[in-house]
């Protein structure tokens, strides 16, 4: 269909499309349906997007009895009952149920009940404001289309890797059966995640990583823990290392590894996790002006740049500001308040920082999770980013064991706690907690970054005794002298 071609009778009107129902997509609708305009989404695969069914929710399902396994052993009257092996059916059984098999009726009812109207099938843009799905039914979207088609894995370049058919993250978030061996390239989050739950789950692994560490967005102590705690754990980690051919003889038989030193390694399975590509290849982009497979390119209010009339926005990984489900629903509460506001005509939005239609989370305080076993938990810069941004800081740094929470939380506890304060305000860029249990600490700094807490206010939120937020106020005292 023409870019130009004008909206007929038998095309569907809507105040708001959304491609793609992920968690950022059903936020936007919700947001959209609530300020009192109509939507319909449009989903090809399963309502709730990649972080329901093949990313957040089953590698956390597969993680959570790690922990809980390793937390047990270091708890006195625990240990012995705590060493046998995981039951790999039962964990990977309990996997599916959270996943609901791979069924979507329960977040199908949810649209339902939100009043958004679902549209199965593949949506293209078909020109300014007009969305195709399937190539058939046609929808006009009176205000806004929203683009949250997400991200998904990338395969390098690497001759021989695709036709061995490697796991990507869904495979790995997705099996039926513990492989034997399995070979994980890439020391990033997913790739740390993953060799932590197969591991334990009984597969021997060996983690290949290009550079010299895991974790390599975090502060470099978060790589160092978790690495020493897999090695115990009995996976292999390789730092330095790159993959130069990939060879599977038969589909289902062993895959070798041929690395740049010249060793081979034989494995059952091979993970690649190296990284995200948005999805935006086969979605129309080309009608509007705009280059297919590329991120999307947006301010932010996630409206992307340079498309005239500003009706198109990009919001969640497909527009690569923060790849996670929290910062893509928070993205979708912006945006659906900058499309409502815009329809509205408000003349003037809340643009500022931290004004109601920008997401300056995305830039001063995201907040991350890894669930590895210890956690690895920060928010906002991490040290050599904020001297790259040219902040004049201090960086302080406590080992989390020397608290009395911790102490207690269990025996032989390891783990480190860094701030970073920006000198110059007395507020805090970055926070950074590695250790069972840090998780649930991370919000506490999420509030004091983003909310830009002065250290001398910071100083009197005081933490219950014992638990492991006292180290708040070891680093305030390390800080203040
Ligand atoms: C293994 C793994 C674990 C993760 N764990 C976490 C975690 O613990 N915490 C966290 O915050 N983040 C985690 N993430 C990241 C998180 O999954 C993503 O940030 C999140 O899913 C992004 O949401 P989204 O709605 O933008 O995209 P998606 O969840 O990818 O949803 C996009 C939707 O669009 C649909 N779609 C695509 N193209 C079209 C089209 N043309 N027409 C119609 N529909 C279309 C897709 O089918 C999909 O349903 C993890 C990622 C991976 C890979
Ligand atoms: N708990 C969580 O919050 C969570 C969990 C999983 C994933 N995620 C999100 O999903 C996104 C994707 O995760 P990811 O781990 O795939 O990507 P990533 O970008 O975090 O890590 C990929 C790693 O692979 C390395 N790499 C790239 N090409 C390589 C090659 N050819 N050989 C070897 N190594 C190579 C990169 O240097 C990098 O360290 C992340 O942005 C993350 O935020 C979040």
């Amino acid at each position: 269909m023409a870019a130009t071609e004008a909206s007929n009778a038998a095309d569907e009107a809507y105040d708001v499309i959304v491609l793609g129902a992920g968690p950022t997509g059903e936020n936007v609708a919700d947001r959209a349906h609530a300020a009192g305009l109509s939507a319909a989404i449009v989903e090809s695969e399963l309502v709730g997007g990649e972080c329901s069914y093949w990313a957040c929710m089953p590698s956390k399902a597969l993680l959570r009895p790690v922990t809980v396994r390793s937390e047990a052993r270091r708890a006195p009257g625990f240990k012995d009952a705590a060493d046998s092996p995981l039951d790999a059916p039962a964990v990977l059984g309990h996997r599916d149920a959270v996943v609901s098999y791979w069924k979507d009726d329960g977040q199908v009812r949810w649209l339902d009940s939100a009043g958004i109207d679902l549209v199965r099938g593949q949506g293209r843009l078909a020109g300014p404001r007009r969305v195709v799905v399937d190539g058939g039914r046609v929808l006009t979207a009176r205000h806004a289309v929203a683009v949250c088609t997400g991200s998904r894995a990338v395969l390098p370049p690497i001759p021989g890797l695709a036709e061995a058919r490697p796991w990507t993250s869904r495979d790995a978030t997705s099996a039926k059966t513990v492989p034997g061996r399995l070979v994980v390239v890439g020391g990033g989050v997913v790739g740390v995640e993953m060799a932590t739950a197969w591991r334990a789950l009984g597969a021997s692994v060996t983690l290949l990583v290009r550079g010299d560490g895991l974790l390599p967005r975090m502060e470099p102590f978060a790589g160092h823990l978790v690495a020493e705690s897999l090695a115990e754990a009995g996976a292999f980690l390789r730092t330095g290392v790159e993959v130069r051919e990939v060879r599977r003889e038969a589909p289902g038989g062993p895959v070798t590894v041929l690395l740049d030193s010249g060793d081979e390694i034989v494995a059952d399975e091979l993970l690649i996790a190296t990284g995200r590509a948005p999805r935006t290849e086969d979605i129309g982009l080309d009608s509007v002006g705009l280059q297919p497979g590329s991120w999307l390119d947006v301010d932010d209010s996630c409206r992307v740049k340079g498309v005239t009339g500003g009706w198109l926005y990009g919001v969640g990984d497909v527009n690569h500001r923060a790849l996670l489900t929290h910062q893509g629903k928070y993205q979708a509460r912006i945006a659906g308040a900058a499309i409502s506001a815009r329809a509205r005509g408000v003349p003037i939005l809340e643009s500022d920082p931290w004004g109601a239609h920008a997401a300056t989370a995305d830039t001063r305080a995201v907040p991350q999770v890894v669930f590895s076993n210890p956690e690895a938990a920060a928010v906002g810069l991490s040290a050599a980013e904020a001297e790259r941004a040219g902040y004049r800081i201090r960086v302080v740094d406590q080992d989390l064991a020397a608290v009395s929470g911790a102490y207690l939380y269990a025996d032989g506890y390891r783990g480190r706690a860094r701030i970073i304060v920006d000198l110059d305000r007395e507020v805090l860029l970055g926070a950074t907690f590695v250790g069972h249990g840090v998780a649930e600490l991370l919000h506490s700094a999420t509030v004091a970054v983003a909310g830009e807490v002065p250290v001398e206010r910071l100083w009197h939120a005081v933490p219950s005794y014992p638990t492991i937020s006292e180290v708040w106020l070891r680093l305030l005292e390390a800080y203040r002298g």
